[in-house]
């Protein structure tokens, strides 16, 4: 392919995104820009500006690869090594998943509580269970500068990238990363908790689209049996490191609403906010402690 592939910007752009069209990925306008654009490291303005601009053979072999990689059914995030989540970028590595735009209505949902809790204390401190790339903290500690949170994972490579991305973000002063599953090594009480938690049923993993199932962490996607293990154990035992006029956000997957309610309701939760995600579909729900 590197043979085939020109090295002027502008021909080398039309090239990739005709490799990535002829292969049937979805959407290879959008996924040639992206992979010319960081391998070259052309803006957007000068692939448009300079076509005639030339890259090096060595940055044409890792164009090459990367097209080979994403032929071959590699999303093109995980192909590039980054993210972006509610305008931060996010380094992934092999246990992160990948964060979706889905999870952007989780942080926007509790995002006023978190403001209007740092206003009135001074403080906000948010617990992020099953943090992976850290995406929700790190975005509600962007957003709210008084805030600290603390992000939990099962996985330590999540752990490692989630403090990495802490860190490159500027962040990294006002976040804790904590190995423990779910609240076993957690300790004090928090404003928010928030967790987008595996959510589907093990027996669909297996019909996911090929793109999740085979690069997704598999212990970010299984919720067990029914997909709602997770709600059981937040539900279950969230109140003993929730303040009291604290709120837990939790992300489900689209059929989930009335047994995610139900779990909570059972574990004395009022569901305070439902918030549907940009397709329309039950996203992300926030529930506070029933009052006695
Ligand atoms: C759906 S991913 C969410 C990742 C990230 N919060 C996001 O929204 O992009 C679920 C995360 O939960 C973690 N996880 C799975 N089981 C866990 C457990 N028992 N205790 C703690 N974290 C767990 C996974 O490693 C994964 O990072």
């Amino acid at each position: 392919m590197a043979d085939q592939l020109p090295a002027a910007l502008g021909p080398l752009l039309r090239a990739a995104r005709e490799c990535l069209a002829a292969a049937g990925i979805a959407d290879p306008a959008l996924d040639s820009r992206l992979i010319v654009e960081h391998f070259s490291g052309a803006s957007r303005t000068q692939a448009i500006a300079q076509p005639e601009q030339k890259v090096s053979s060595s940055v044409l072999s890792a164009i090459e690869a990367a097209l080979r990689r994403r032929v071959a059914g590699e999303p093109v995030h995980r192909i590039l090594g980054y993210r972006e989540f509610y305008g931060l970028r996010l380094s992934l590595s092999p246990e992160t998943l990948e964060p979706r735009p889905d999870t952007e209505t989780l942080v926007d949902a509790v995002l006023p509580f978190a403001r209007a809790t740092a206003e009135r204390l001074g403080e906000c401190r948010i617990l992020d269970l099953g943090t992976g790339s850290g995406a929700i903290a790190l975005a509600l500690l962007g957003a709210v500068p008084v805030a600290t949170a603390t992000g939990i994972d099962i996985s330590l490579d999540a752990l490692a990238t989630a403090a990495g991305n802490a860190r490159d973000l500027g962040l990294g002063e006002r976040f804790k990363a904590l190995h423990s599953n779910w609240f076993e090594k957690v300790s004090g009480r928090y404003h928010v908790i928030a967790s987008n938690p595996p959510y589907i049923p093990t027996r669909d993993i297996g019909n996911l689209q090929d793109e999740v199932r085979d690069f997704d962490p598999h212990r970010a996607l299984d919720g067990g049996v029914d997909g709602l293990d997770p709600y059981r154990v937040i539900a279950a035992e969230a109140a003993a490191f929730l303040e009291a006029q604290g709120k837990v956000a939790v992300e489900i997957g689209h059929t989930q609403k009335n047994e995610v309610s139900g779990i909570f309701a059972a574990a004395g939760y009022t569901l305070n906010a439902a918030h549907c995600d940009l397709a329309g579909n039950d996203r992300v729900l926030v529930f506070e402690r029933r009052k006695p």
